[in-house]
């Protein structure tokens, strides 16, 4: 099975369900033992990376993490364009319930256009590497004016190969207190959830809950994630 078959077999209609109702959903395994083997293997390839970052450096956790460069590896970039094509029209409806202005367009290529003329002209995904120890505080992947609502991450590493590590949301609802998701994930499966805002439909109309994402501490083991951003980066 190609990952394009992989992805036409998820039920696209429960996702949008889901990340309409908490923000949030699992894809079931997308990625095959040799596609997590060889991203796994390709963290050490220097030529394949325009950055990396010490997390523990910045105040953002513990573990490292490369943004791919340009040309995105063969898999990163066929991801991201069906992953944007699949997730825009939930997005845009999410923009509109929440009077963002103008909707996306339909095609990746076209709004990465809209994201290099705003200064938006890195690329985004990436590769992430946990030890023991190791964890990702709760962050938002916002990089500029522009970002599309929803991202994803991809679980490479067998679960069975590490312990914590738990992938986990925040929701700050507004007055009150955080709420929080932890989420669960076979090998090669992904994540996909709001990267800021999401619509949520009260008695007085549409509000807006702020999300969160980051990684448990890792208690023994390591644990290798792949980040789907859909917009660039200043
Ligand atoms: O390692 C993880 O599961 C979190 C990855 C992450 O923060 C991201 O892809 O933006
Ligand atoms: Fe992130």
């Amino acid at each position: 099975m190609t990952i394009q078959d992989r992805f036409a077999a998820i039920d696209w209609d429960r996702v949008s369900a889901d990340l309409d109702g908490r923000g949030w959903t699992t894809t079931g395994p997308l990625l095959s033992a040799e596609d997590r083997e060889a991203l796994i293997a390709a963290y050490k390839e220097d030529r394949l990376f325009r950055s990396t970052v010490v997390m523990a450096r910045h105040g953002f956790g513990k573990g490292e993490y490369r943004y791919f460069s340009n040309p995105l590896p063969e898999l990163i970039g066929t991801l991201r364009k069906a992953l944007y094509a699949r997730l825009i029209p939930v997005a845009n409806q999410w923009r509109e319930r929440l009077g963002q202005g103008d909707l996306l367009p339909a095609e990746h290529a076209e709004y990465l256009e809209l994201c290099h003329a705003a200064g938006q002209t890195r690329p985004t995904p990436l590769l992430l590497r946990y030890g023991p120890g190791d964890y990702n505080c709760l962050h938002q992947d916002l990089y500029g004016d522009l970002s599309f609502p929803l991202q994803a991450a991809f679980l490479l590493s067998e679960p069975a190969g590490f312990e914590g590590g738990e992938f986990v949301l925040t929701e700050q609802r507004p007055r009150m207190q955080s709420r929080v998701h932890v989420v669960p994930l076979k090998a090669g499966e992904a994540v996909i959830f709001a990267v800021n805002h999401r619509p949520v439909q009260g008695a007085k109309g549409t509000y807006r809950v702020t999300m969160r994402h980051g990684v448990s501490p890792v208690r023994s083991g390591s644990r290798h994630t792949l980040g789907i951003i859909l917009h660039d980066a200043t």
